[in-house]
């Protein structure tokens, strides 16, 4: 016997499988199901395309059956079956590095989540709740061998060679206490067609039903006769294949649940059917919550692709642009070539006509829920604002559309607006839609730039998620209104206060004195003339990055190249503390300019570069 050691990764899988999972134990049977689907769809898929099993011929089906004595539970396909390689890899080791990495942020409430062991690739594993040991029977089609994998899912498993018929997988699972109740032909029954109803072959569940015939004993009693029973359980029909008037809202959600390892019903679904050049069906699911992986590099993508109800891949990221990421569902095509590799996919036009469709009917359905039903809309973008934002940067043929669906906070409104919403709301001669980025919720509310635009009537949009800034700034305007961050120089003027001649030859010499003091520790000093309670802001140029650009660049490392940006300090030329500069001594002016700038750093969440000398700074001059 040649027994192996687990991957350290699936011992720790297997116990928390088996130990946080299991209050939904019962689920193993559509993960082993589902695999079995798998096997065949692969085998399927083989058959028809160019190679050694091309016209390879077999019927299709997947097998149950059970022993309640021995306490075993059988489920047997004939798909694409596995040899001794594909066992040690597949069922020796875990699905993908990621997995590991994220099970160990989980906290203990969110592991009990049995939602999460779909979503993971670990399905196999699920067999161990309910079993003390599992053996696999596999022959890989093609192959004369077949081999015996064995585990008891502690830490170690086996394969020998064994004997099998037919192409294919037998996966035995021997039932432990919690596992006997599986046992059962109405169990069964109920299980495979709550979870597998629509898996697209045949489920036969077999068993001995016992019954009593006319014929009586020596005694008189009837006669017991036990009759051995092949039924098919699931209704195998490809759901989106059927007509959208067949097809009930509940039936919808269930394939939803049951194929995309969610307990929770979608928020919404679209199913369409396209005619003319390109002829294809797509039925889209958005979930009600976001994946766990949408916002990694790695993430898995939820649309499956069949040609002709042939399933070709559920692991190309090309189907829907990397932003719909979070979108589940199935396209199916009529045109597409049954051998359409991940390298033809890319570039093949039917498949680029699809995904433009399918974005297209996405995105218009999205905007409908939006206007009529804004509370359905508001959970959608609670979860998936981001995503859509990261379209505008990166679809630039949507990016229309897009504008219409993204959400922003704003100092005038609660909650989301639209750019529809503000524009509505604009003043009259307002020419520009106003923002302002770069720091957490509150410090960009409590920004003292907005005073200027609020005394205007001018709402400003609170843009504090981390991409807004690199997004909007390449989005520039909408509807031919320009946006303009609040906290570059380039929204300056349009708050302007008009000032006397005396006011400002006065502020032109506090402006210079102002330089004389600071030195190149900024850019410019500018006299404000939308300052309302506050003596003094940085902004930044125009053209210069803002300071959580600045940031990210550094984080991506490049630090050494990076010039030193310094910003542009606006001062209220009207301000009490201000005006002082003109009155102190060379050295307290100095004291007094330098705490006015590291105050309005701080006032941005930015760190002023010397806190020491600036506390010291203070207490000087509060002294005085
Ligand atoms: N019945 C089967 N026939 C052939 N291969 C199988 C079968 N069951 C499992 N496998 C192989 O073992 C691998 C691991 O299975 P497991 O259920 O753990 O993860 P998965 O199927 O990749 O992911 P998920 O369960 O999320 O779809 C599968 O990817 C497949 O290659």
């Amino acid at each position: 016997m040649s027994k192996k050691q687990f991957k350290t990764e699936v011992s720790d899988l297997l116990n928390l499988i088996i130990h946080s999972l299991y209050s939904n134990k019962e689920i193993f049977l559509r993960e082993l199901i589902s695999n079995s689907s798998d096997a065949i769809d692969k085998l399927k898929y083989l058959s028809l395309v160019d190679g050694p099993l091309k016209g390879f011929s077999f019927d299709p089906c997947i097998n149950i059956t059970f022993d309640s004595n021995a306490k075993t539970l059988t489920i047997s396909d004939n798909g694409i079956g596995m040899d001794e390689k594909d066992l040690n890899d597949n069922l020796g080791t875990i699905a993908s590095s990621g997995t590991k990495k994220f099970l160990a942020t989980l906290t203990e409430e969110a592991k009990k989540d049995s939602n999460l062991i779909g979503q993971f690739g670990v399905g196999f594993y699920s067999a161990f709740m309910v079993a003390s040991s599992v053996e696999v029977i596999s022959k890989k089609a093609g192959s004369n061998e077949a081999f015996r994998w064995y585990s008891e899912g502690k830490s170690s498993y086996s394969i020998d060679p064994a004997e099998r018929a037919e192409q294919g997988s037998t996966i035995i699972l021997h039932l432990n206490e919690e596992g006997e109740e599986y046992a059962n032909r109405y169990r069964l029954d109920s299980l495979i067609k709550k979870y597998s109803d629509h898996v697209a072959y045949p489920i036969y569940l077999e068993y001995d039903q016992e019954s009593y015939t006319e014929e009586k004993d020596s005694e008189g009693n009837p006669i017991k006769k036990s009759e051995h029973k092949r039924e098919q359980v699931n209704s195998a029909s490809a759901l989106w294949t059927r007509n959208k008037s067949s097809i009930k809202d509940e039936e919808y959600k269930e394939f939803y649940k049951n194929n995309y390892f969610d307990q929770e019903d979608p928020l919404f679904y679209l199913h369409t059917h396209a005619e003319g050049a390109t002829e294809y069906t797509t039925l889209f699911y958005i979930p009600a919550k976001a994946p766990f992986d949408m916002n990694y590099a790695d993430y898995r993508s939820g649309v499956k692709l069949y040609v002709k109800r042939v399933y070709i891949t559920d692991d190309d990221k090309q189907l829907l642009p990397t932003y719909l990421r979070f979108v589940r569902g199935v396209i199916d095509s009529e045109d597409l070539p049954l051998n359409v590799s991940r390298e033809i996919l890319q570039e093949n036009k039917i498949m680029s006509a699809i995904r433009n469709g399918s974005v297209k009917k996405l995105l218009s359905e999205f905007k409908k829920i939006s206007e009529n039903n804004p509370e359905l809309y508001d959970k959608f973008i609670k979860e998936y604002n981001r995503p859509l934002k990261e379209g505008l940067y990166s679809d630039y043929a949507n990016r229309d559309s897009l504008l219409e669906l993204v959400r922003y906070k704003s100092d005038s409104v609660d909650g989301f607006t639209s750019f529809k919403a503000y524009k509505e709301r604009m003043k009259e001669g307002q020419k520009a839609i106003y923002y302002i980025t770069g720091g957490k919720e509150n410090i960009l509310r409590n920004s003292p730039l907005l005073a200027a635009y609020k005394k205007k009537g001018y709402e400003v949009l609170i843009m504090d998620d981390d991409i807004d800034e690199i997004v909007i700034s390449m989005v520039g305007e909408y509807k031919e209104l320009p946006l303009k961050a609040i906290n570059k120089s380039g929204a300056l003027d349009d708050v302007k206060e008009e000032k006397s001649e005396e006011e400002k030859k006065s502020s032109e010499s506090i402006v210079k004195r102002f330089k004389d003091l600071l030195g190149d520790s900024v850019k410019d000093v500018i006299a404000s003339s939308r300052l309302v309670d506050t003596p003094a802001v940085i902004v930044m140029d125009e053209n210069d990055p803002s300071w959580q650009m600045q940031k990210l660049m550094k984080q991506m490392g490049n630090v050494d190249d990076m010039p030193e940006v310094k910003p542009i300090f606006e001062i209220n030329t009207e301000s009490k503390l201000v005006k002082q500069v003109e009155t102190l001594s060379d050295d307290e002016a100095k004291m007094l300019a330098n705490v006015l700038l590291d105050s309005a750093y701080l006032a941005e969440g930015i760190m002023v570069k010397d806190p020491a000398a600036y506390t010291k700074n203070v207490a000087s001059l509060l002294a005085k």
